[in-house]
C-alpha cells in the first residue's frame, strides 16, 4: 500500500493557513493524541511549524486503549519532557488538572514574564489534532464545566472557537488537520484504525490484513473468542496468513457469495467496522519499539552489540 493514497481535502490546507498565522501569539501548543496510536495520530506538519513551542499531549480515548501500552508511552513522552495528561475517564472534570498542567508546561515564559515585572500574563494555547482524535469532545468536556465560557473573536475562521479557561489561559481551538503525506504503511494503517480516514480512500483489503495480522499477534485469544474461531496458527504470522482467519470467519457466518465462493469483501467490512465501533475493547495498534525510528534503531544497535558479545562468548 502506498502511504500517498488521497485523503487530503483542500479545505485542510486553509486551516493550516490558519494556525499558521496565529503562532507568534501561541504560548502553548495542545495536541490531541488517540491513546490507541499515540505515534501514528501525530500530525508531523505541526511538528515542523511549531517546533519551538512547548507541547502538551493529551492521549484521548485511553479508556478504549490498552492501559498498559498507554502507561509506556506516557512513560516514553515524559522522558523527552513533554508534559502529558491521559484522558481515561469520560466522567471526570479535567480543568483543575488542566490548568495545572498548563501552568506547569509554560512555566519558563511566565517566569520571563514575572522577570520583566507582569504578574498573571495571559498563555494562548493552540489546541490541534487529526480528525476524529476526540478534539470537540475534549473541548466540550471543558465548556460543560460551568467556568469555563467559550467565545467569539472577530476575525476567526469559521470552525475556531475561542475558549477561556480561566482569566490567564485561553485556548484555541481548530478544525482537524491530516498531514500532507503519511510517514509509511503502518502509520497509514493505524490512522484507518482510529478512523481518521474515510474508509472509502483507502484499500480497504490491505489496511484490513494488517490490522488482523497486527491484533491476531499481540491479543492472543482476542480474534479467536470475538469470531468463535479456532485458526491453527502458530504466532507470530504474517500477513498472507490473515486470509486464512478471514476465510474462516466468513465460513462460520456462512457468508457466500454462491454455494461454494466464500464472501471476502463482506468479511473485511465486518472486520474494519468492528475496529472502528471498537469492539475489542481495550486494544492498543502500536508500541514504541514498532513505530518510533530512533527507539527502533536504538533497540536494533543493542541487539547488534548483544550479537557480536554472543559470538564472542563462543570464541
Ligand atoms: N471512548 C472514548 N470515545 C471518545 C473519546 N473522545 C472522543 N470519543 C469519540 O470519538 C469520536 C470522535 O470524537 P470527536 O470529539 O468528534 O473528534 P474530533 O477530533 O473533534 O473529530 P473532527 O471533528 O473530525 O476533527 C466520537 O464518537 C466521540 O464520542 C474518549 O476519550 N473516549
Amino acid at each position: 500500500m502506498s502511504a500517498e493514497f488521497n485523503w487530503f481535502p483542500g479545505h485542510m490546507n486553509k486551516t493550516l493557513k490558519n494556525i499558521e498565522e496565529k503562532i507568534p501569539v501561541v504560548d502553548l501548543v495542545i495536541e490531541i493524541l488517540d491513546a490507541r496510536a499515540p505515534y501514528s495520530s501525530r500530525n508531523l506538519t505541526f511538528s515542523k511549524i511549531l517546533k519551538n513551542k512547548p507541547i502538551l499531549y493529551v492521549l484521548s480515548k485511553a479508556d478504549i486503549a490498552d492501559p498498559n501500552i498507554t502507561k509506556e508511552w506516557v512513560e516514553f513522552y515524559e522522558k523527552k519532557n513533554n508534559t502529558v495528561m491521559v484522558l481515561d475517564d469520560k466522567q471526570k472534570n479535567i480543568v483543575k488538572p488542566l490548568i495545572d498542567l498548563i501552568n506547569k508546561a509554560t512555566k519558563e515564559k511566565q517566569e520571563k514574564d514575572k522577570a520583566k515585572g507582569m504578574v498573571n500574563s495571559l498563555i494562548n494555547v493552540l489546541v490541534i489534532g487529526i480528525p476524529n482524535v476526540g478534539k470537540s469532545t475534549f473541548i466540550n468536556r471543558l465548556i460543560k464545566n460551568k467556568s469555563v465560557k467559550a467565545g467569539n473573536k472577530p476575525g476567526l475562521t469559521r470552525g475556531i472557537q475561542l475558549i477561556h479557561l480561566s482569566q490567564f489561559i485561553s485556548l484555541l481551538d481548530t478544525p482537524g488537520v491530516l498531514p500532507a503525506k503519511l510517514e509509511n504503511e503502518t502509520v497509514a494503517t493505524n490512522i484507518c484504525a482510529i478512523n481518521s480516514i474515510k474508509e472509502d480512500v483507502y484499500p480497504k483489503e490491505r489496511v484490513a490484513g494488517k490490522l488482523m495480522q497486527y491484533l491476531f499477534n499481540h491479543y492472543e485469544g482476542l480474534i479467536e473468542n470475538h469470531y468463535k474461531i479456532s485458526p491453527r496458527l502458530q504466532r507470530p504470522i504474517q500477513i498472507t496468513d490473515t486470509f486464512i482467519i478471514f476465510e474462516m470467519i466468513a465460513k462460520v457466518r456462512k457468508w457466500y457469495m454462491n454455494d461454494d465462493l466464500l464472501d471476502y469483501d463482506r468479511v473485511i467490512d465486518a472486520f474494519m467496522r468492528d475496529i472502528i465501533a471498537n469492539e475489542f475493547n481495550k486494544v492498543s495498534f502500536e508500541r514504541i519499539l514498532e513505530v518510533v525510528p530512533e527507539e527502533m534503531e536504538k533497540a536494533s544497535k543493542i541487539k547488534n552489540e548483544k550479537a557480536i558479545e554472543d559470538i564472542s562468548d563462543l570464541w
